[in-house]
């Protein structure tokens, strides 16, 4: 079974990202402006931090493509930190200075967990890879995927339906088809009022020196009945999607279609019934949000993940000196105060690497000819 490996590396400071994508299909024309379109979008969003003032991510691909024709080969990707510079001194791979060690552990990071158990007196060694710099790459991932899908009709989109207090009910937005009004939202949320007030609560978080979480839906169009399967609980589509989507850092929970809230509600208005249209099956509702029995079943592919609040604060929270024992603030650097909307790109965007890889696993093909005529003949 042909499945898509997709590896990523790096440091946050160090001299690049990389990522190694293997198993896509030969003979695909792939557009690089396109990977870094979807490379600026994740930079974009209200309440990042000074980074991306200073970063301008490009793809810089090393192998897998000729002419920009995908080989069939591992295509290998880099995206360079443009910040290295500025860190080269503490980041250098070969011969840094690593007198100056960071000691004070953030709540909510990866700092105390990651110092225990890789034995380091020094959480930079933790925080550098702990860093979401690395959903850079996997969104270049993500972007390449998407490619091959949106050639075969599939299209991906997304949006914010909340930022801490402010929030829009999903049962208020508009269809998916008007969703790209979210691309001039600087929160990405397509209702005007929900935006203003959600820029608001951001400011108000800043200058307290906090930080905010949220909401964004996904929502995937066109895809064919009968990605994933009920055989096997890692080739079940929501599970394939929830290791993507849940692999992005600060990313607590994730729901499909209706999710947690059909814990209140009965099985006869949870479930979509089934009518006959015009000689065709349909479903009035997509409560299942797309999925059911772990398969596509042909409804739009719906999905909304939580985000916490990013755990660097202007205002640290308590924390404890390991080298001194002694009670202290948590280590603090310069820090995003909202990323919601910059995570729902980086979502929109990796969720095409498990639907690519169900799509191949359905429809084989070693080029992607191959793969599109098997769809073809199985329709
Ligand atoms: C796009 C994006 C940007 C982020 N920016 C920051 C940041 O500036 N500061 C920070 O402390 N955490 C930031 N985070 C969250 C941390 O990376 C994350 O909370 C941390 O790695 C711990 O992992 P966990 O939250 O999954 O437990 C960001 C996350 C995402 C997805
Ligand atoms: C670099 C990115 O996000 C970073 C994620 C991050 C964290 O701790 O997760 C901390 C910040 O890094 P820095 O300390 O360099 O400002 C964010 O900017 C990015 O998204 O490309």
């Amino acid at each position: 079974m042909k499945r898509i490996q997709c590896i990523t590396a790096g440091e946050s400071h160090g001299p690049a990202l990389s990522v190694i994508i293997h198993g896509l299909p030969a003979g695909f024309r792939l557009n690089i402006d396109e990977i870094n379109h979807q490379l600026s979008r994740r930079q974009k969003g209200y309440g990042r931090g000074g980074r991306m003032a200073i970063e301008k991510d490009q793809v810089e691909i090393l192998s897998g493509l000729r002419n920009s024709m995908t080989l069939g080969s591992p295509l290998s990707c880099i995206i360079r930190n443009r910040d290295f510079e500025n860190w080269k001194k503490v980041m250098d791979p070969v011969q840094a200075d690593v007198s100056e060690k960071i000691s004070i552990p953030r709540p909510g990071h990866a700092d105390y967990a990651g110092m225990l158990k890789y034995k380091t007196d020094d959480l930079r060694n933790i925080l550098e890879r702990a860093s979401a710099r690395e959903t850079a790459v996997r969104t270049l991932a993500g972007a390449v995927c998407r490619q091959f899908l949106e050639n075969a009709g599939i299209s991906l989109h997304s949006v914010v339906t909340r930022i801490g207090p402010a929030g829009v009910d999903p049962d208020d937005l508009p269809p998916v088809t008007e969703w790209n009004r979210a691309e001039n939202s600087p929160v990405r949320c397509p209702d005007p009022k929900t935006e203003k007030r959600m820029m608001e609560v951001i400011d108000t978080a800043r200058k307290e020196g906090d930080s905010l979480g949220g909401l964004f839906r996904i929502a995937v169009q066109n895809l064919p009945v009968g990605l994933g399967s009920h055989t096997q609980w890692n080739e079940r589509l929501t599970s394939m999607i929830a290791a993507q989507i849940l692999g992005i850092p600060a990313i607590r929970g994730i729901e499909f279609g209706l999710g947690f809230k059909t814990a209140e509600i009965p099985g006869s208005l949870v479930h979509d019934p089934f009518e006959i249209k015009d000689g065709n099956i349909i479903r009035s509702t997509n409560h299942s949000g797309g999925i059911e029995g772990g398969m596509s079943n042909g409804c739009d592919l719906i999905f909304s993940a939580v985000m916490k609040p990013i755990p660097t604060l202007a205002k640290p929270l308590a924390s404890v000196d390991l080298k001194t024992g002694e009670k202290t603030s948590a280590h603090k650097e310069r820090t995003d105060s909202c990323a919601v909307p910059a995570a729902s790109v980086v979502a929109e965007n990796v969720t095409a690497i498990p639907l690519l890889e169900a799509f191949l696993i359905k429809f084989g093909g070693d080029s992607w000819d191959e793969t599109l005529k098997h769809r073809d003949a199985s329709q």
